[in-house]
């Protein structure tokens, strides 16, 4: 006979931690109210037949929010053949509230009372037998922590559950109240006998959604009236009231507080500190400096880049060990060779130059250092040379100059080192990189190019993408597993949530954001702990507005291309992105996507103890993995996607595989060219802009390196040269806000589908995330023109509608601004 047990209890009571423990499942535990939204099932250890299904946390079964509406309708429904009532014995009177209502429903009930080793170690008592007998029903302690009693609790259970013995209500209201309930129960027809008192306090109480699990709904406002009358109150409130008092007539029997109630517990201790009026603000600063700078900066920075540039990269040394040794001795070679070659162009003599190249098949060390030496005899000191350096990540260009002596200098490091560039490989333990490895597997395996194009750029490329990331996304989830765990999370929301009321975000948002302006992948992975579901939403669609690292060598080729250098373009893309999460915040929350019933802000705040390492270490993984799995295949094949249409296309009527500088007959320049169009009211209406905007979706890094190599085609023309020359300066921060604002990467697209965890939700955040930035560079451009002399035309005007429209959505009023006080903070 198969079995089915329900756990129920208020919201943070501990069922999830004892579905684990009587499952062995590994569901999401966390230090706060709201953690499980959907009902879980699973299959008791020891007894196959019975399944126990874990549903969210209540605190009655009149529904308010989804989760509520989710557990009570399995309860009175469903049906399941027994209920183990969790009850948080740290906090029992407000636990029973819920207690009483189950006892209600007509199921078998036990009462697990848990956190039992929290209530011993405060001293407080608590009398078993006395509660069983005041409410009816079998009463066992357990802690699903430390694995106590759950056994019996759960054979208890399935016990009472096999005998089918119902538990009956054995609490009673007052006289009058209890006459009212009777005469509606007697109106009721087609309902068990055992479920009629719960039917009839519904339908006194009001309950609108009652009616659908009914057959028949008899009138009964008379009894309402009479109910109202007599109390003179809302029958709602005086049900509630008179569960209360019958709590508390019995509780004094049941329980005795070691303190007598008055002490303050070790957490009311620290929430005077940690949430005073002055405090909070500082001491949430300090802890989140600490996360950001462990998780971004430090650790997590350095991981990255181990991550990115050794494993998805060139190659890495064990511990670190040689790398600073290397990169000093590969700089100074690296120098002395390009001061050596600027001057070996100047003097135009082919020979030296083919001695010299390093490259070439048949270059050999001592006929170089030879050539150079001869040549370098025949410099004078003062001559003076003029050569090019390139920044690598911004491709930023600075002449400098090397004169005779310098040159003279050069060519005796150049011997020192024999003409050859110092290798990793001598300098410590030194483990090439997987690409770097594959690349040289795949030359000695005489791999097709088309192949090796597709495992290097496209899946290495891919998956690198997403794998460079996971050591900061799991050094982060440790930090926020330890913050929801030992409860300061539901703090932070608590102090944040009146700042970040008032544009539709909550005060968990604060934290994505803050991550986000590391990696919008982790940021939008913080957002899982923001249980209210249209805040949730809210923050996947607007994290990403925040400027990402990956996107700062944009940011700055498009200041020192286009502006100079200029100091205030960076900041000024911090302020774009915080700018457009707060008018974004304030508009949507005024659509209809995200209207619907207020849910008012009522959190309690759970009391603070350690979390278990397994815990932590648990839902670092839990969130970590899911990251890898989702967000995987959605990477890699879009950047297989990229990937082929950047490297094939016709050239002279045949279709081929193209090297680097033909990327301009590629599909993707074709399709670039086709579609640049839609980017003339921007002002960067051409497809080098339009391409190089595509593959920054790969990563947004990407953008620098396609605007080097396709304003880099001309000779003589340095790349921010040419740039400088397709963009005006209108049009050129035009196209830095539509990058900054639109969709983000793959990577961090990915981490929203897994987030949103819903096809339309991911489509609408993706295209409002492309509107809006579509939108944004269009005003500006516009905008830009109009005071740069250019004049106005149909797209100033356009350009003016879409202000007014914005002005007209971001102050309307909102529609529910009377039931909606705490939201709007009106
Ligand atoms: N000290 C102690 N802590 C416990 C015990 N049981 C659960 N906890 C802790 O209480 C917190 C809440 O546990 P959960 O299992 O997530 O609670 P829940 O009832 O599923 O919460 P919701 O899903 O939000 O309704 C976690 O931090 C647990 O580690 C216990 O017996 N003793
Ligand atoms: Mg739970």
């Amino acid at each position: 006979m198969s079995i089915k047990i329900a756990l129920a209890g208020n919201p943070n009571c501990g069922k999830t931690t004892l579905f684990n423990a009587l499952t062995g499942s590994n569901q999401f535990v966390g230090n706060w109210p709201g953690v499980t939204v959907e009902k879980k099932e699973g299959k008791l250890k020891w007894d196959k037949e019975v399944t126990i299904m874990d549903l969210p946390g209540i605190y009655s079964l009149s529904p308010y929010t989804l989760e509520e509406v989710v557990a009570r309708n399995y309860l009175i429904t469903d049906r399941p053949d027994a209920i183990l009532n969790i009850v948080d014995g740290t906090n029992i009177e407000r636990n029973l509230y819920l207690s009483t209502q189950i006892m209600e429903l007509g199921i078998p009930v036990v009462m697990a009372i848990n956190m039992m080793d929290l209530v011993r170690k405060s001293g407080d008592q608590i009398n078993v037998d006395k509660l069983s007998k005041k409410l009816g029903c079998p009463v066992v302690e357990i802690s699903a922590l430390k694995g106590d009693g759950i056994k019996e609790a759960a054979n208890k259970a399935v016990e009472l559950a096999k005998k089918k013995a119902l538990t009956k209500p054995v609490h009673e209201f007052s006289k009058d109240a209890e006459e009212i309930i009777a005469a509606v129960e007697s109106k009721l027809t087609g309902i068990k006998e055992e479920q009629k008192r719960f039917f009839a306090i519904k339908l006194l109480e009001k309950d609108d959604k009652i009616a659908a699990q009914m057959k028949s709904v008899p009138d009964v406002s008379d009894e309402i009236r009479r109910m109202e009358d007599a109390f003179d109150d809302d029958t709602e409130s005086i049900i509630t009231n008179e569960r209360y008092t019958y709590i508390s007539s019995i509780i004094g029997d049941c329980c005795q507080k070691a303190s007598g109630g008055k002490k303050l517990t070790l957490s009311d201790k620290i929430d005077r500190i940690v949430t005073n009026r002055f405090l909070a603000l500082p001491i949430f600063a300090v802890i989140m400096y600490i996360v950001y700078y462990v998780s971004v900066t430090t650790v997590g920075g350095i991981a990255t880049d181990w991550a990115n540039d050794g494993v998805f990269g060139d190659g890495w040394y064990l511990a670190g060990i040689g790398r600073s040794a290397y990169e000093e001795d590969a700089g100074e070679y690296g120098d002395a060779e390009t001061i050596i070659n600027a001057f070996v162009d100047e003097s135009g003599d082919e020979d030296l130059a083919a001695a010299v190249d390093a490259e070439s098949e048949d270059y050999d060390p001592a006929a170089a250092i030879e050539a150079v030496k001869a040549y370098a005899a025949t410099v004078a000191d003062d001559a003076e040379v003029t050569y090019v350096v390139q920044d690598e990540e911004t491709m930023a260009e600075e002449d400098e100059t090397a004169n005779g002596a310098d040159l003279k200098a050069a060519v005796e490091v150049y011997e020192k080192w024999n003409a050859t560039a110092p290798d990793n490989a001598d300098y410590g333990i030194w483990i090439p990189g997987i690409p770097a490895f594959l690349e040289s597997a795949l030359d000695a395996a005489n791999c097709a190019d088309w192949l090796r194009g597709l495992i290097m750029d496209g899946i290495v490329a891919g998956v690198g993408a997403v794998l460079g990331f996971v050591p900061q996304i799991l050094i982060l989830f440790i930090f926020l597993a330890f913050l929801e765990g030992c409860g300061y999370m539901a703090r932070i929301a608590f102090i944040m949530d009146r700042i970040f009321r008032k544009f539709g975000l909550s005060g968990k948002s604060f934290i994505p954001m803050l991550i986000g302006s590391g990696c919008g992948v982790p940021g939008i992975m913080a957002s899982r702990t923001i249980e209210n579901d249209r805040d949730r939403k809210m923050t996947i669609m607007t994290t990403t507005f925040i400027p990402c690292g990956a996107k700062l060598p944009f940011i700055a080729m498009v200041a020192g291309a286009i502006f100079g250098g200029a100091s205030w373009v960076a900041p000024s893309a911090y302020f774009l992105g915080i700018a457009a999460i707060i008018c974004s915040g304030i508009i949507l929350k005024k659509t209809k996507l995200f209207a619907g019933d207020p849910a008012p802000f009522v959190m309690e705040l759970p009391a603070y103890h350690l979390p278990t390492v397994g815990s932590v270490l648990r839902s670092m993984w839990e969130r970590g993995w899911s990251f890898i799995k989702k967000a995987g295949t959605i990477i890699l094949l879009s950047t297989i996607v990229i990937w082929f249409t950047t490297y094939f296309g016709f050239v002279d009527g045949a279709f081929q595989m193209l090297s680097e500088d033909q990327i301009d007959y590629s599909i993707l320049a074709t399709i670039g060219k086709a579609i640049s169009w839609i980017f003339i009211p921007q002002g960067f209406g051409n497809w080098q802009a339009t391409v190089a905007s595509v593959t920054g979706l790969v990563a947004k890094e990407n953008i620098v390196g396609t605007m080097g190599i396709l304003y880099g085609g001309q000779e003589g023309v340095s790349v921010y040269a040419a740039m400088a020359a397709s963009f005006t300066a209108v049009s050129g921060y035009a196209f830095l806000a539509f990058n900054l604002l639109c969709a983000p990467c793959f990577a961090a697209m990915g981490a929203i589908k897994r987030e949103m965890n819903n096809t339309k939700w991911f489509w609408i955040a993706i295209g409002y995330q492309c509107g809006f930035a579509y939108l944004v560079a269009l005003v500006i451009n516009q905008i830009g023109r109009l005071f740069t002399g250019a004049g106005f035309g149909i797209g100033t005007v356009v350009a003016i509608v879409i202000i007014i429209a914005f002005i007209y959505l971001l102050f309307r009023p909102y529609k529910e601004s009377e039931t909606l006080q705490v939201a709007t903070g009106k």
